[in-house]
């Protein structure tokens, strides 16, 4: 990044040192390309639930110096970004900025919202402040959907072009009455279904946000599993430089390699960023092309997460493939510990014991068993909707960085001190807290 101190930003906080770029000069390409290890950033708060914009810096040069991360994603799921105001969005989308200049290499700023206009405004704040891309979410409260628009009624001598849409009518088959009604006799027979795809409602929404920011490059985030709009992110990369001319790549976070796949084999030119957002499942990722990864386990692995990626570059899979499994023995254990510890403190049942589900069972009639599984499996951390959550990404970071990162935003619950003993005892026992190198003869921690 290359910032300058300049008069006259237009940062929230009236700062005077904001580079700012034309947010209408087009995109400078070829920008070069994001790769390697984004950390997704919490955005971390006091005890009372204010941002605690002080750290930030202390935060930068921990990523750089202790991870080896020079990128970062900012105000998406892991940086709550979708529980700050806009106003709060925009100043911590300026401090990760300012902190960040000459010490981190790209800044890419989550800019998604339920509402157009504050999309444009956070892409627009983006693109004053000097930051190097912006992404996007898919609106989730009102979806787009699928929809049969009506008929396009073609080459009408003498009626012009009509459809029985733009009449108010959203009939399949008119009858010949009622184009007859509409005065649009010749429409019945020629009529042909125009269908609007969720897909193409989509992309409309993400072009508006990125005309706002047309010097920016554009990211699409998805994110199925939080958002609920479960499209195929390879449908939506079809042609999309057509359509979003700044579309610059996906940060793919869902575990469908299929679709993921697809996306990296329809990017003949390689030229978009495919970053991928599982990171307990990034070896395979990266085996079917991930030119990136963005998620928040960067944050406090991203020097074990690099030394998977080294080997994975050197042919070294087998090296590749053991990091994979030790980042993975962390991820599962936290994401059942965090699950058992939920179970536990949410369900108020008289017979629940100390010992936990497991224990319970093993003195329960076959009825109470089957129905303690099945509230087992219903309770899930309110973010994601599975153990692993910002919660408990908020607790880790604290430990292993010694940056305090407090709670996280109402609805989500601070992660238990139950939570933060055991897994504290997980990291010491995979050595995860001095990071050294399976090659140093460590390999028996992680095993
Ligand atoms: C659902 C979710 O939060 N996924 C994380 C992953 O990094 C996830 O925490 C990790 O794979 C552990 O399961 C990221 O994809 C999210 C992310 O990049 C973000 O915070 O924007």
């Amino acid at each position: 990044m290359h910032r300058q101190k300049q008069p006259g930003g237009q940062g929230e906080r009236g700062a005077a040192y904001y580079e700012r770029r034309p947010s209408s000069s087009p995109m400078a390409f070829p920008k070069k390309k994001l790769r390697g290890l984004v950390a997704a950033t919490i955005t971390p708060m006091t005890e009372n639930g204010e941002i605690n914009f002080s750290v930030i810096g202390q935060y930068v040069d921990y990523l750089v110096k202790e991870q080896g991360v020079k990128n970062i994603f900012v105000n998406g799921t892991t940086g709550e970004g979708l529980s700050l105001s806009v106003s709060e969005r925009r100043q911590v989308a300026e401090e990760w900025v300012s902190q960040g200049r000459n010490k981190l290499d790209q800044v890419v700023i989550h800019v998604g919202a339920l509402n157009l206009k504050e999309s444009q405004e956070l892409a627009q704040h983006a693109a004053e402040i000097g930051a190097d891309g912006i992404a996007v979410i898919a609106p989730f409260f009102f979806k787009s959907q699928n929809k049969e628009t009506g008929f396009l009624c073609v080459a009408l001598a003498g009626l012009g072009t009509h459809s029985v849409d733009q009449a108010g009518l959203q009939l399949r088959n008119p009858p010949a009455s009622a184009s007859q009604a509409l005065g649009l006799k010749a429409c019945a027979t020629t009529a042909q279904p125009k269908t609007i795809t969720l897909i193409d409602a989509l992309i409309s929404f993400l072009r508006e946000v990125a005309a706002a920011a047309p010097a920016l490059p554009f990211y699409y985030y998805h994110i199925p599993s939080v958002t609920g709009v479960k499209i195929r992110a390879e449908e939506l990369l079809d042609g999309i430089q057509d359509k979003i001319p700044t579309f610059q790549g996906l940060k793919f976070s869902d575990t469908d390699l299929l679709d993921f796949g697809q996306c990296v084999d329809q990017n003949h030119q390689r030229q978009f960023a495919l970053l991928f957002g599982v990171d307990e499942q990034l070896l395979s990722a990266l085996i079917m092309g991930a030119t990136g990864a963005v998620g928040s386990t960067y944050n406090y692995l991203g020097k074990k997460t690099n030394q998977m990626l080294e080997a994975f570059e050197q042919k070294d899979f087998a090296s590749a493939l053991s990091y994979q499994f030790c980042i993975q023995r962390f991820i599962n254990y936290v994401i059942k510990l965090a699950t058992t510890l939920a179970s536990n403190s949410e369900i108020h049942l008289p017979l629940l014991p100390k010992a936990g589900i497991k224990g319970v069972c093993a003195t329960m009639t076959k009825d109470n068993q089957t129905f303690y599984t099945l509230m087992r499996n219903r309770i899930r951390p309110a973010d994601g909707g599975r153990g692993f959550g910002v919660s408990q990404t908020k607790a880790i970071m604290t430990l292993v960085s010694g940056i305090p990162m407090g709670p996280p935003r109402l609805p989500l619950q601070k992660a238990s001190q139950e939570f933060t003993a055991n897994a504290e005892a997980k990291l010491k026992s995979l050595n995860f807290l001095s990071f050294p190198s399976l090659k140093d003869g460590n390999l028996e921690a992680c095993s």
